[in-house]
């Protein structure tokens, strides 16, 4: 089949994909932080209906981080990101580059197939980033997922490196190299890559004829939309969100984080500590790990609240539990907190 051709002038698009936790968040921050000397507008897709990785998202300039909820730009809000990245484009002063991050569950070849008919838009290159930790458990419960995330890559950003041992990293390459044997790879902490190895381009149009689309659903749990394209499914997830505007103790919530199943793959999000309750605190949960830091921004003129959001195997979330589970967290009238002198706290889960 014949596409347009990208025009000279198309505006490149990276495409950031990675498994849930796998340090994307983290890659665009770096990005937007860095001496990139780009316009850049970035596009941030959450398939829950809260966004928590927008707000994670520095801004660049008011109005060039758009945020895409409550469903996968892979399939069921594919077409909101073409409008969204024209209206970027079509804009008195558009920008020169575009980010794309997507959420932990989707298919890049996808979203990158999405813009095959938008002669605007040309794919500069597709950056995956792969949990040095945690990769070949991902690999062995959504074998599909992974192939095409890394399949697809002309970068794998092999993160976490400061948590996998010499050996696990070794398989982690070994695992990579069976599958994409042309993709270069990178090890880093924190995904402190150099800019000049992200932006080189590297993306051939002709890549994802030779590819077989995925097949993967995703939806939001109590509302199972089965409206996927491509509907012989490999993999299914869901997401369940919880909101409080009462303070939590850190106590609690590190118990009820703890003992989660360990089909629930990842939660994320804000929280508000009786412990500490003019700081808001951030929540990462990636596997057995667990994470809350202060990150000294206080409430201000916002109402307070705790508000997570949690991915896990479809069918597996018993969401009333999870909702017990959450309440036994709020602190209480007399819980005699004392205030807390640390800022990050770490812990595994048990799982
Ligand atoms: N130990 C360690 N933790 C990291 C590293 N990079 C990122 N993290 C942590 O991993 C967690 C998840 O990082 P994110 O950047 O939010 O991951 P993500 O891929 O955007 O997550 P989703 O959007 O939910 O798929 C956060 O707690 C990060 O601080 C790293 O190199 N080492």
């Amino acid at each position: 089949m014949d596409y347009p051709t990208p025009h000279a002038d198309a505006t490149p698009m990276t495409i950031i994909t990675g498994f849930l936790g796998a340090g994307k968040t983290t890659l665009l921050n770096r990005i937007l932080h860095g001496e990139h000397g780009l316009k850049l507008a970035v596009l941030v897709n959450d398939f829950g209906s809260v966004n928590i990785d927008s707000q994670l998202v520095t801004q660049v300039e008011a109005g060039d981080t758009i945020e895409l909820s409550n469903g996968c730009i892979c399939c069921t809000i594919r077409d909101d990101l073409k409008q969204a990245v024209l209206g970027l484009l079509a804009r008195e002063d558009p920008p020169t580059h575009l980010l794309v991050e997507t959420s932990g569950v989707s298919d890049p070849l996808e979203v990158a197939l999405t813009f095959k008919y938008t002669p605007q838009v040309r794919i500069d290159s597709i950056l995956t980033v792969v949990d040095a930790e945690n990769i070949l458990t991902v690999a062995d419960d959504h074998r599909v997922l992974a192939l095409n995330q890394i399949g697809m890559a002309d970068l794998v950003i092999i993160n976490k490196v400061d948590v996998a041992e010499a050996d696990q990293l070794d398989r982690v390459h070994h695992y990579i190299r069976n599958i994409n044997k042309k993709a270069r790879t990178v090890e880093v902490v924190q995904a402190d890559v150099p800019l000049a190895v992200l932006f080189d381009g590297g993306y051939d149009p002709s890549r994802p004829e030779t590819l077989q689309p995925s097949e993967i659903h995703t939806h939001e749990a109590g509302h199972h939309h089965h409206d996927h394209e491509h509907s012989t499914h490999a993999t299914i997830f869901e997401t369940w969100s919880w909101r409080s505007d009462q303070p939590l103790s850190l106590k609690s919530l590190q118990r009820a984080i703890e003992s989660l199943p360990t089909s629930i793959y990842r939660a994320k999000g804000f929280v508000y500590l009786a412990d500490r309750p003019d700081e808001r605190a951030l929540l990462q949960v990636v596997g057995q790990r667990s994470n809350l830091t202060f990150t000294g921004e206080t409430w201000g003129a916002t109402q307070p609240y705790t508000q997570l959001v949690l991915i896990g195997k479809a069918g597996a979330m018993d969401t009333q539990a999870l909702q017990s589970r959450f309440e036994s967290t709020l602190a209480g009238q007399s819980s005699g907190l004392t205030r807390l002198a640390e800022t990050a706290f770490s812990w595994l889960r048990r799982g």
